[in-house]
């Protein structure tokens, strides 16, 4: 059973608490073993990297197996009906002309002291994408993460996917091959992050590494954070929905199990104006239940952390939404555009009841790797921004550099730094002949 909140209730707040702080991941302590298995791959690179991809995924590599060859690729990508490859093609299309637009633009201007500054972006080097091997081995989050990084004219893009036992889904190398993935490598978990990281004989290092897996990925990850950048640990899926009563009940149900079959852990909340469409949302989530394929991993998300909260009115709902900070907002009410300026924290925002949150997993354009666990509240979603840097630029003149220097050495001298001081002042003393 999910929960049911009514906001006008008096432990309404106790209850939208324990929503807001349910437990929902629940990762084995797995810290100790990523360190070896760093530390492991930083000493004997390629040998480690073989030994732990033949103990965890049973499969027998060389440094020459180790990366799929042109033709492998080709061939397996081919493999791929042409009804999925169209519909990638498609994707890929959309979510490259939207990331394009996300390019920020260089800038620079003359102060009123004659100083020229300015800033500049330029993409790493090198990003290595995390590709899981199980199950969640998705081909559009190939696609999401790929053309950012292309699209912020990373280089080289290398990417890791773990094969067990010889498994590698065909529509995910077709996706690599259509963003334009220059290397893959049939490792992962552990290993492969911190080959990603470090490298080895056969993998170069990369600046940036992005993309989702299990515990141990996700604590390798954090790991490696500070030799190489990475974009965040993305934890289990969720869904808000906000709806008045003039929706189909069983549209609401579809696009709340929609992030529900994700994961056991996934998060799906409706709040409405209207109980008695809510109630409705719920009958129409159970009828759906009885025959959903992933069933089990849907009911129970469902049962363990789904919520419909009644609430007065909308600007109630809106002021809930801010607080849980949804990875994935939907606004299905009359006055969209009223409700979504109240909106201030959420990873992707989806207006209208003609904007299932699918949509965005695939084809909508923006990308679908989302700030999760409320984190939405101080991050955002991938996009060209993760693989930019941006360097700052400063020229002073002789004049700049009378009008402001002084100040510098006031300062340098405050903070008992005698060589910032004399670095100013030594120029100063020549302009003044
Ligand atoms: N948030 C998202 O957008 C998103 C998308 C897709 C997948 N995911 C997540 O990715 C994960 C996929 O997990 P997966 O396990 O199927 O694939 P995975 O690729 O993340 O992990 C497989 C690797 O884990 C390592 N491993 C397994 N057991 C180990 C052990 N006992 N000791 C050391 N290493 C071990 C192995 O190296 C193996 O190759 C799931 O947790 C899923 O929720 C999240
Ligand atoms: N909704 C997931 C996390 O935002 C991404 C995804 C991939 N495939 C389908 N959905
Ligand atoms: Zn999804």
């Amino acid at each position: 059973m999910p929960r049911f909140l009514d906001h006008a209730a008096p432990d309404f707040e106790a209850a939208f608490t324990a929503l807001l702080s349910a437990k929902r991941e629940d990762s084995p302590d797995v810290d100790d073993t990523v360190a070896a298995i760093i530390a492991d791959v930083r000493a004997r690179g390629d040998a480690a990297v073989i030994e732990l991809t033949e103990r965890f995924d049973r499969v027998s590599l060389t440094p020459e197996t180790m990366r799929l060859g042109a033709a492998e690729v080709a061939e397996a990508a081919g493999q791929v009906p042409p009804d999925v490859r169209a519909a990638l093609e498609l994707a890929a299309g959309r979510i490259r002309a939207f990331h394009a637009r996300q390019m920020p633009a260089d800038d620079s201007w003359t102060d009123p002291a004659g100083a020229t500054l300015g800033w500049r972006w330029t993409p790493v080097d090198a990003a290595g994408l995390y590709v899981p091997g199980g199950i969640a081995t998705y081909p559009s989050s190939v696609l999401m993460n790929a053309i950012a990084a292309k699209v912020a004219g990373v280089g080289r893009l290398a990417m890791v996917v773990p094969t067990p036992d010889g498994a590698l889904n065909p529509a995910v190398l077709a996706a690599a091959q259509i963003a334009g993935v220059d290397e893959i490598y049939r490792i992962g978990g552990a290993q492969a992050v911190a080959a990603l990281a470090y490298g080895t004989e056969t993998i170069a290092p990369v600046d940036k590494i992005t993309g989702p897996g299990n515990a141990y990925v996700a604590a390798a990850k954090r790991r490696v954070f500070g030799k190489v950048g990475i974009d965040m640990i993305a934890g289990p899926s969720e869904i808000l929905v906000i709806a008045d009563g003039q929706n189909d009940p069983d549209w609401i149900a579809l696009d709340m199990l929609s992030q529900a079959e994700h994961d056991e852990s996934a998060q799906s909340i409706l709040i409405t104006t209207d109980a008695a469409f809510g109630q409705k949302v719920a009958d129409a989530i159970d009828t759906r239940l009885q025959t959903l394929e992933r069933r089990a991993i849907a009911g129970a998300s469902w049962r363990d952390f789904g919520a419909i909260v009644t609430v007065p009115d909308l600007a109630t709902a809106a002021r809930l939404s801010n607080r849980i900070a949804p990875e994935h907002l939907e606004l299905c009410v009359a006055d969209v555009d009223a409700l979504a300026a109240q909106i201030t924290h959420a990873g992707a925002i989806f207006l209208g009841q003609w904007t299932p949150e699918a949509i965005g997993d695939y084809v909508g354009g923006p990308n679908h790797v989302l700030p999760t666990a409320r984190s939405a509240r101080f991050s955002s979603g991938l996009g060209v921004l993760d693989f930019l840097k941006r360097t700052t630029l400063a020229r002073m003149t002789p004049e700049a550099l009378r009008a402001v220097g002084p100040a510098a050495e006031t300062l340098a001298r405050s903070e008992s730094l005698e060589a910032h001081g004399l670095s100013v002042r030594a120029r100063l003393d020549k302009l003044n002949g």
